[in-house]
């Protein structure tokens, strides 16, 4: 990350929207320091892409407010638009141009002159691949030519929604590493995600759902501040094991890993009273992200009853 003591690149607090009469966006703060990788994480349909389209001007707050590279989230959207990478979930290029093509047509809309396109395509990678067309890349190539279209202009700040859906783990890795490239070099990235490793990957993230913001942090303070406890059992038969722990008190998720279990729930003497009732011992081992997310999921929706 670079200069700490710099603005951040997002600050805004209070954005709310509703569709429809819903509210699918409820009071959310967030500030993205520069140069972080930002990570937004959540349940389908928890707003994560509306979060985005707000912050890159594309949709306007019902309510909230605050700057987005120092412009004005509401009154400058269209100068933010200019200002930003956005890269959507679904690849929205020109499946019957080529690469070079769809990028020669990017650097238009954009009013960049031609060599923009020669410098990206080596940047990432495409300079050998520009005359295929995009129809015919794997999944892994798309996302990097859809990558490549949304940072020809040298944004200062990106937003990748769901970038890497559905791609193989190299091209995912690659991406990756292309990502925090360019965070290195100072920009700012704010990434929604499905996948946990990605969310490990991140320097802070972000869970948001039912509309609300429910924890931010790094993957380290999100994991302590849930205050989980988790135990590791191994069991002859993992299956009947985990159907008698789930219905014990105090045990909040049992998942099986191989032939092992791991049981997780808030107070440890009342995982190891289950435990014992069953006659299997437990050793500590770390709660995951995923244990913390999944908690944090069912409480939120425990408070939306
Ligand atoms: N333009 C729109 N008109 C009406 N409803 C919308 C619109 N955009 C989003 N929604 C609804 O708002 C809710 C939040 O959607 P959003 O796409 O922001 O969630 P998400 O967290 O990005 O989900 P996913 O992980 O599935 O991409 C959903 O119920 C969605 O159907």
């Amino acid at each position: 990350m670079t200069d700490a003591a710099a603005p951040p690149v997002v600050a805004v607090r209070g954005l709310t929207k509703s569709f429809d009469g819903r509210k699918v966006v409820d009071d959310v703060a967030l500030t993205v320091a520069e140069g972080e990788i930002a990570g937004f994480l959540g349940p389908n349909g928890s707003g994560k892409t509306t979060c985005i389209r707000m912050i890159c001007g594309l949709l306007t707050p019902d309510a909230g407010e605050g700057e987005v590279l120092g412009l004005d989230v509401r009154r400058d959207q269209r100068q933010i638009r200019r200002q930003v990478g956005y890269m959507t979930q679904r690849f929205s290029f020109y499946e019957d141009l080529t690469i070079e093509e769809n990028l020669v047509f990017v650097a238009g809309l954009y009013g960049l002159p031609r060599q923009a396109v020669a410098d990206t395509l080596a940047d990432l990678g495409l300079t050998s691949r520009k005359r295929q067309l995009a129809a015919s890349l794997s999944g892994g190539w798309k996302q990097r030519l859809a990558l490549a279209a949304c940072i020809m202009h040298k944004p200062r700040l990106l937003l990748l929604d769901e970038p890497t859906a559905g791609v193989d783990p190299k091209a995912r890795r690659q991406f990756w590493d292309e990502i925090h490239a360019r965070a290195a070099e100072g920009m700012t990235v704010l990434v929604s995600t499905h996948y946990m490793d990605e969310a490990e990957r991140c320097h802070r993230i972000n869970y948001i759902a039912y509309g609300r913001l429910v924890a931010s942090g790094t993957t380290q303070e999100v994991i302590d501040n849930a205050g989980l406890v988790t135990l590791l059992v191994e069991a002859e038969r993992p299956g009947v094991l985990a159907t008698h722990l789930r219905k014990a008190p105090g045990v909040e998720q049992v998942e099986p890993f191989g032939t092992a279990l791991h049981v997780t729930g808030t107070d440890r003497a009342a995982l190891m009273a289950a435990l014992a009732a069953e006659n299997v011992e437990g050793r500590p081992a770390e709660t995951s992200l995923e244990d913390v997310f999944i908690r944090l999921m069912d409480q939120s929706k425990d408070n939306m009853r």
